[in-house]
């Protein structure tokens, strides 16, 4: 017979609960060890840590606060996700620049990426052989966009973007007073009128993007119902992936539930089905045109589409890779065009929106900078890209924008494969690790009086140059674009578009603020005011009215004539002239 240990209840009750208050001690002695090799950060609550500390759709302000409290590095609990925030240059070039290889991949925000985007969504996809697999094929010389960084490819579009801003500049003109005399309300979720000047500008970035994914451009504003989805598509997009937006992305737990108690799943499945709706209708409509032997204009997917053809894959439906782990199958092919027609579209237009509104509440800069451009140019003809290096007070004035209000305000958070010790703290595997690109171009010390626009603070010593400074690490003096492997390769595209644009706008067209009837002052949304720009990751500015006319008749003319040849253009291209 064995040894049976008879003791009385009340002993095997009081056992019992020494042992468990053990367990539980070394538990949260452990735990609090483990606590002190992170980073310092603001003080977390059990199972939900700061996820109620901060605004979920403008986190922005508060990182900021945290960033002057805490220093270079912090740390957050967003439920059961490490947040990391970097808060000055140095420490995000050593993570995600020196350290690359291990900070480059990404959390994909559940609801947003998993199910939403069915996992294609290019920004989100961590860096496995699927992302590998994506930009091998986008760095193919035979394709338009060079997937990261290198400032040559990014000219091939030159020539579209440089037609492109005529008609910009036309619209703008023709527009007139519309957006001051209509009384314009944004919709209930910002969406934008299509007589609003803002459309006019969208209309620019879009269609360049529509060319390079898809060989086919936006010609006209009205009636077309799908250049309006795309804004919705992506505005929905920056509310629902913002970290912090959904408890499933931070309590993994809850994506057990079935669907009866997960609404944000069934939610999210109607979501993808709206949102493939109009990305695989752009590469439906292709594929119908290039099996009716229609040519369009030469562009990724259509370079895409061929060469998987060759390579045996004419038709492969679905998400993910081909077996063979080489080529990407519609969807995904839908969303990576598509990420890039989304992250080109708003970005680029939004910062021109606000490069116009600082020019309206900074009227010296105005001046000085229509000085340099009259000086350089003259009367007689539209700016160019080859005066680039003699308007160096434009490039300025484009990078204070960009310094002042960043579209992706917060960048896109990287994540790491392993952990990191940084500074003598522990950054755990799998963080959710975020460059604070507002904390850093607000810190006085590296731009004092950081929330005036300056453009004096980018030029060189003796005012007569400016870099882009968005190289090379040892280069770079903003970080607008993000960094590393991750960084956007859309950077030397948007740059030329604010180039030509800006300094087209800038030569051929007046604009003004309306005037308050009662005070006869200027009505100018307030830039110290949060409410002035948009929620949601990409942080943009919400529409406000402004008054257009040419400069002069003989501008006007310039401005006309540029248009008409533009259509000259468009027919050689075998493009659709523009419809007003
Ligand atoms: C003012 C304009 C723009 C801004 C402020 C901007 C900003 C950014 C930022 C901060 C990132 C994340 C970088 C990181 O992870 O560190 C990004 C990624 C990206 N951008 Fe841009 N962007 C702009 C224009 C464009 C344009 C014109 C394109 C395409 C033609 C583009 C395509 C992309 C893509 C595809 C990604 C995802 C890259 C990846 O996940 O590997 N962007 N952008």
């Amino acid at each position: 017979m064995g040894l049976v240990l008879s003791l009385p209840s009340s002993e095997v009750i009081a056992v019992t609960t020494l042992a468990a208050l053990s367990l539980l001690g070394i538990k949260l002695w452990q735990q609090r060890s483990y606590e002190k090799l992170l980073p310092p950060g603001p003080k977390k609550i059990p199972i939900f840590g700061n996820l109620f500390q901060v605004s979920a759709l403008r986190p922005y302000p508060q990182f900021r606060k945290w960033a002057q409290e805490y220093g270079p590095v912090y740390h957050l609990k967003f439920g059961s996700q490490d947040i990391v925030v970097l808060n000055t240059p140095e420490a995000a070039d050593e993570l995600f620049v020196n350290r690359s290889k291990i900070f480059s991949s990404r959390i994909a925000p559940h609801v947003a990426h998993d199910i939403m985007s069915e996992g294609q969504r290019m920004a989100f996809l961590p860096y496995n052989d699927e992302f590998k697999a994506r930009s091998l094929r986008l760095a193919d010389p035979l394709t338009s966009l060079q997937p990261s960084i290198g400032p040559l490819p990014s000219r091939q579009l030159r020539p579209m973007q440089e037609l492109e801003s005529r008609v910009a500049l036309y619209d703008l003109m023709n527009h007139g007073d519309k957006s001051i005399t209509l009384y314009h309300t944004a919709g209930p979720n910002g969406e934008v009128p299509e007589h609003h000047w803002f459309s006019l500008i969208r209309r620019f970035t879009t269609s360049l993007v529509l060319t390079l994914m898809y060989g086919t451009r936006v010609h006209k504003i009205e009636n077309t119902p799908r250049l309006h989805k795309l804004y919705r598509v992506l505005a929905n997009m920056t509310s629902v992936a913002q970290p912090g937006n959904y408890l499933a992305d931070g309590f993994p737990i809850l994506r057990k539930l079935p669907d009866f108690l997960a609404p944000w799943r069934v939610q999210a499945r109607a979501m993808h089905e709206w949102e493939i709706e109009l990305l695989g209708g752009f590469l439906e409509d292709l594929k119908a045109e290039m099996k009716a032997g229609r040519q369009r204009v030469e562009c990724y997917a259509s370079k895409y589409l061929k060469a998987r053809a060759e390579a045996g894959y004419e038709d492969a439906p679905g998400s993910g890779l081909t077996p063979d782990g080489q080529w990407m199958k519609d969807k995904f092919v839908a969303y990576t065009a598509g990420t890039i027609v989304e992250a080109g579209s708003d970005t680029t237009a939004s910062t021109a929106h606000t490069f116009i509104l600082m020019m309206l509440s900074y009227p010296h800069v105005l001046e000085k900078l229509r000085a340099e451009i009259d000086r350089v140019v003259g009367p007689d003809r539209l700016p160019t890209f080859d005066d680039e290096p003699n308007l160096p007070y434009l490039v300025a004035c484009i990078k204070e924008t960009l310094r002042r209000r960043p579209a992706a305000i917060l960048g896109v958070p990287h994540a790491n494969d392993e952990d990191v010790w940084y500074n003598g703290y522990l950054i755990p595997k799998g963080s959710n690790v975020f460059g604070n690109i507002w904390a850093i171009h607000m810190d006085p010390k590296l731009f004092p009086n950081p929330t005036a626009f300056i453009p004096e603070r980018w030029l060189s010593p003796d005012g007569k140059s400016t870099s882009w400074g968005d190289g090379f690490d040892g280069e770079r003096d903003q970080w607008v674009f993000g960094w590393g492997r991750r960084l956007c390769p859309g950077s030397y595209i948007a740059e030329a578009s604010f180039l030509i644009l800006l300094s087209r706008i800038i030569w051929g067209l007046d604009f003004s603020a309306p005037k308050d009837p009662k005070t006869g002052r200027d009505i100018l949304p307030d830039l110290a005011d949060e409410e002035t720009f948009s929620e949601g990751f990409i942080s943009i500015p919400r529409i406000f009215g402004v008054e257009w006319r040419p400069r002069s008749e003989k501008h006007a003319q310039i401005i006309r004539n540029e248009f008409e040849d533009a259509q000259a253009h468009w027919s050689n291209l075998n493009l659709p002239g523009d419809e007003r």
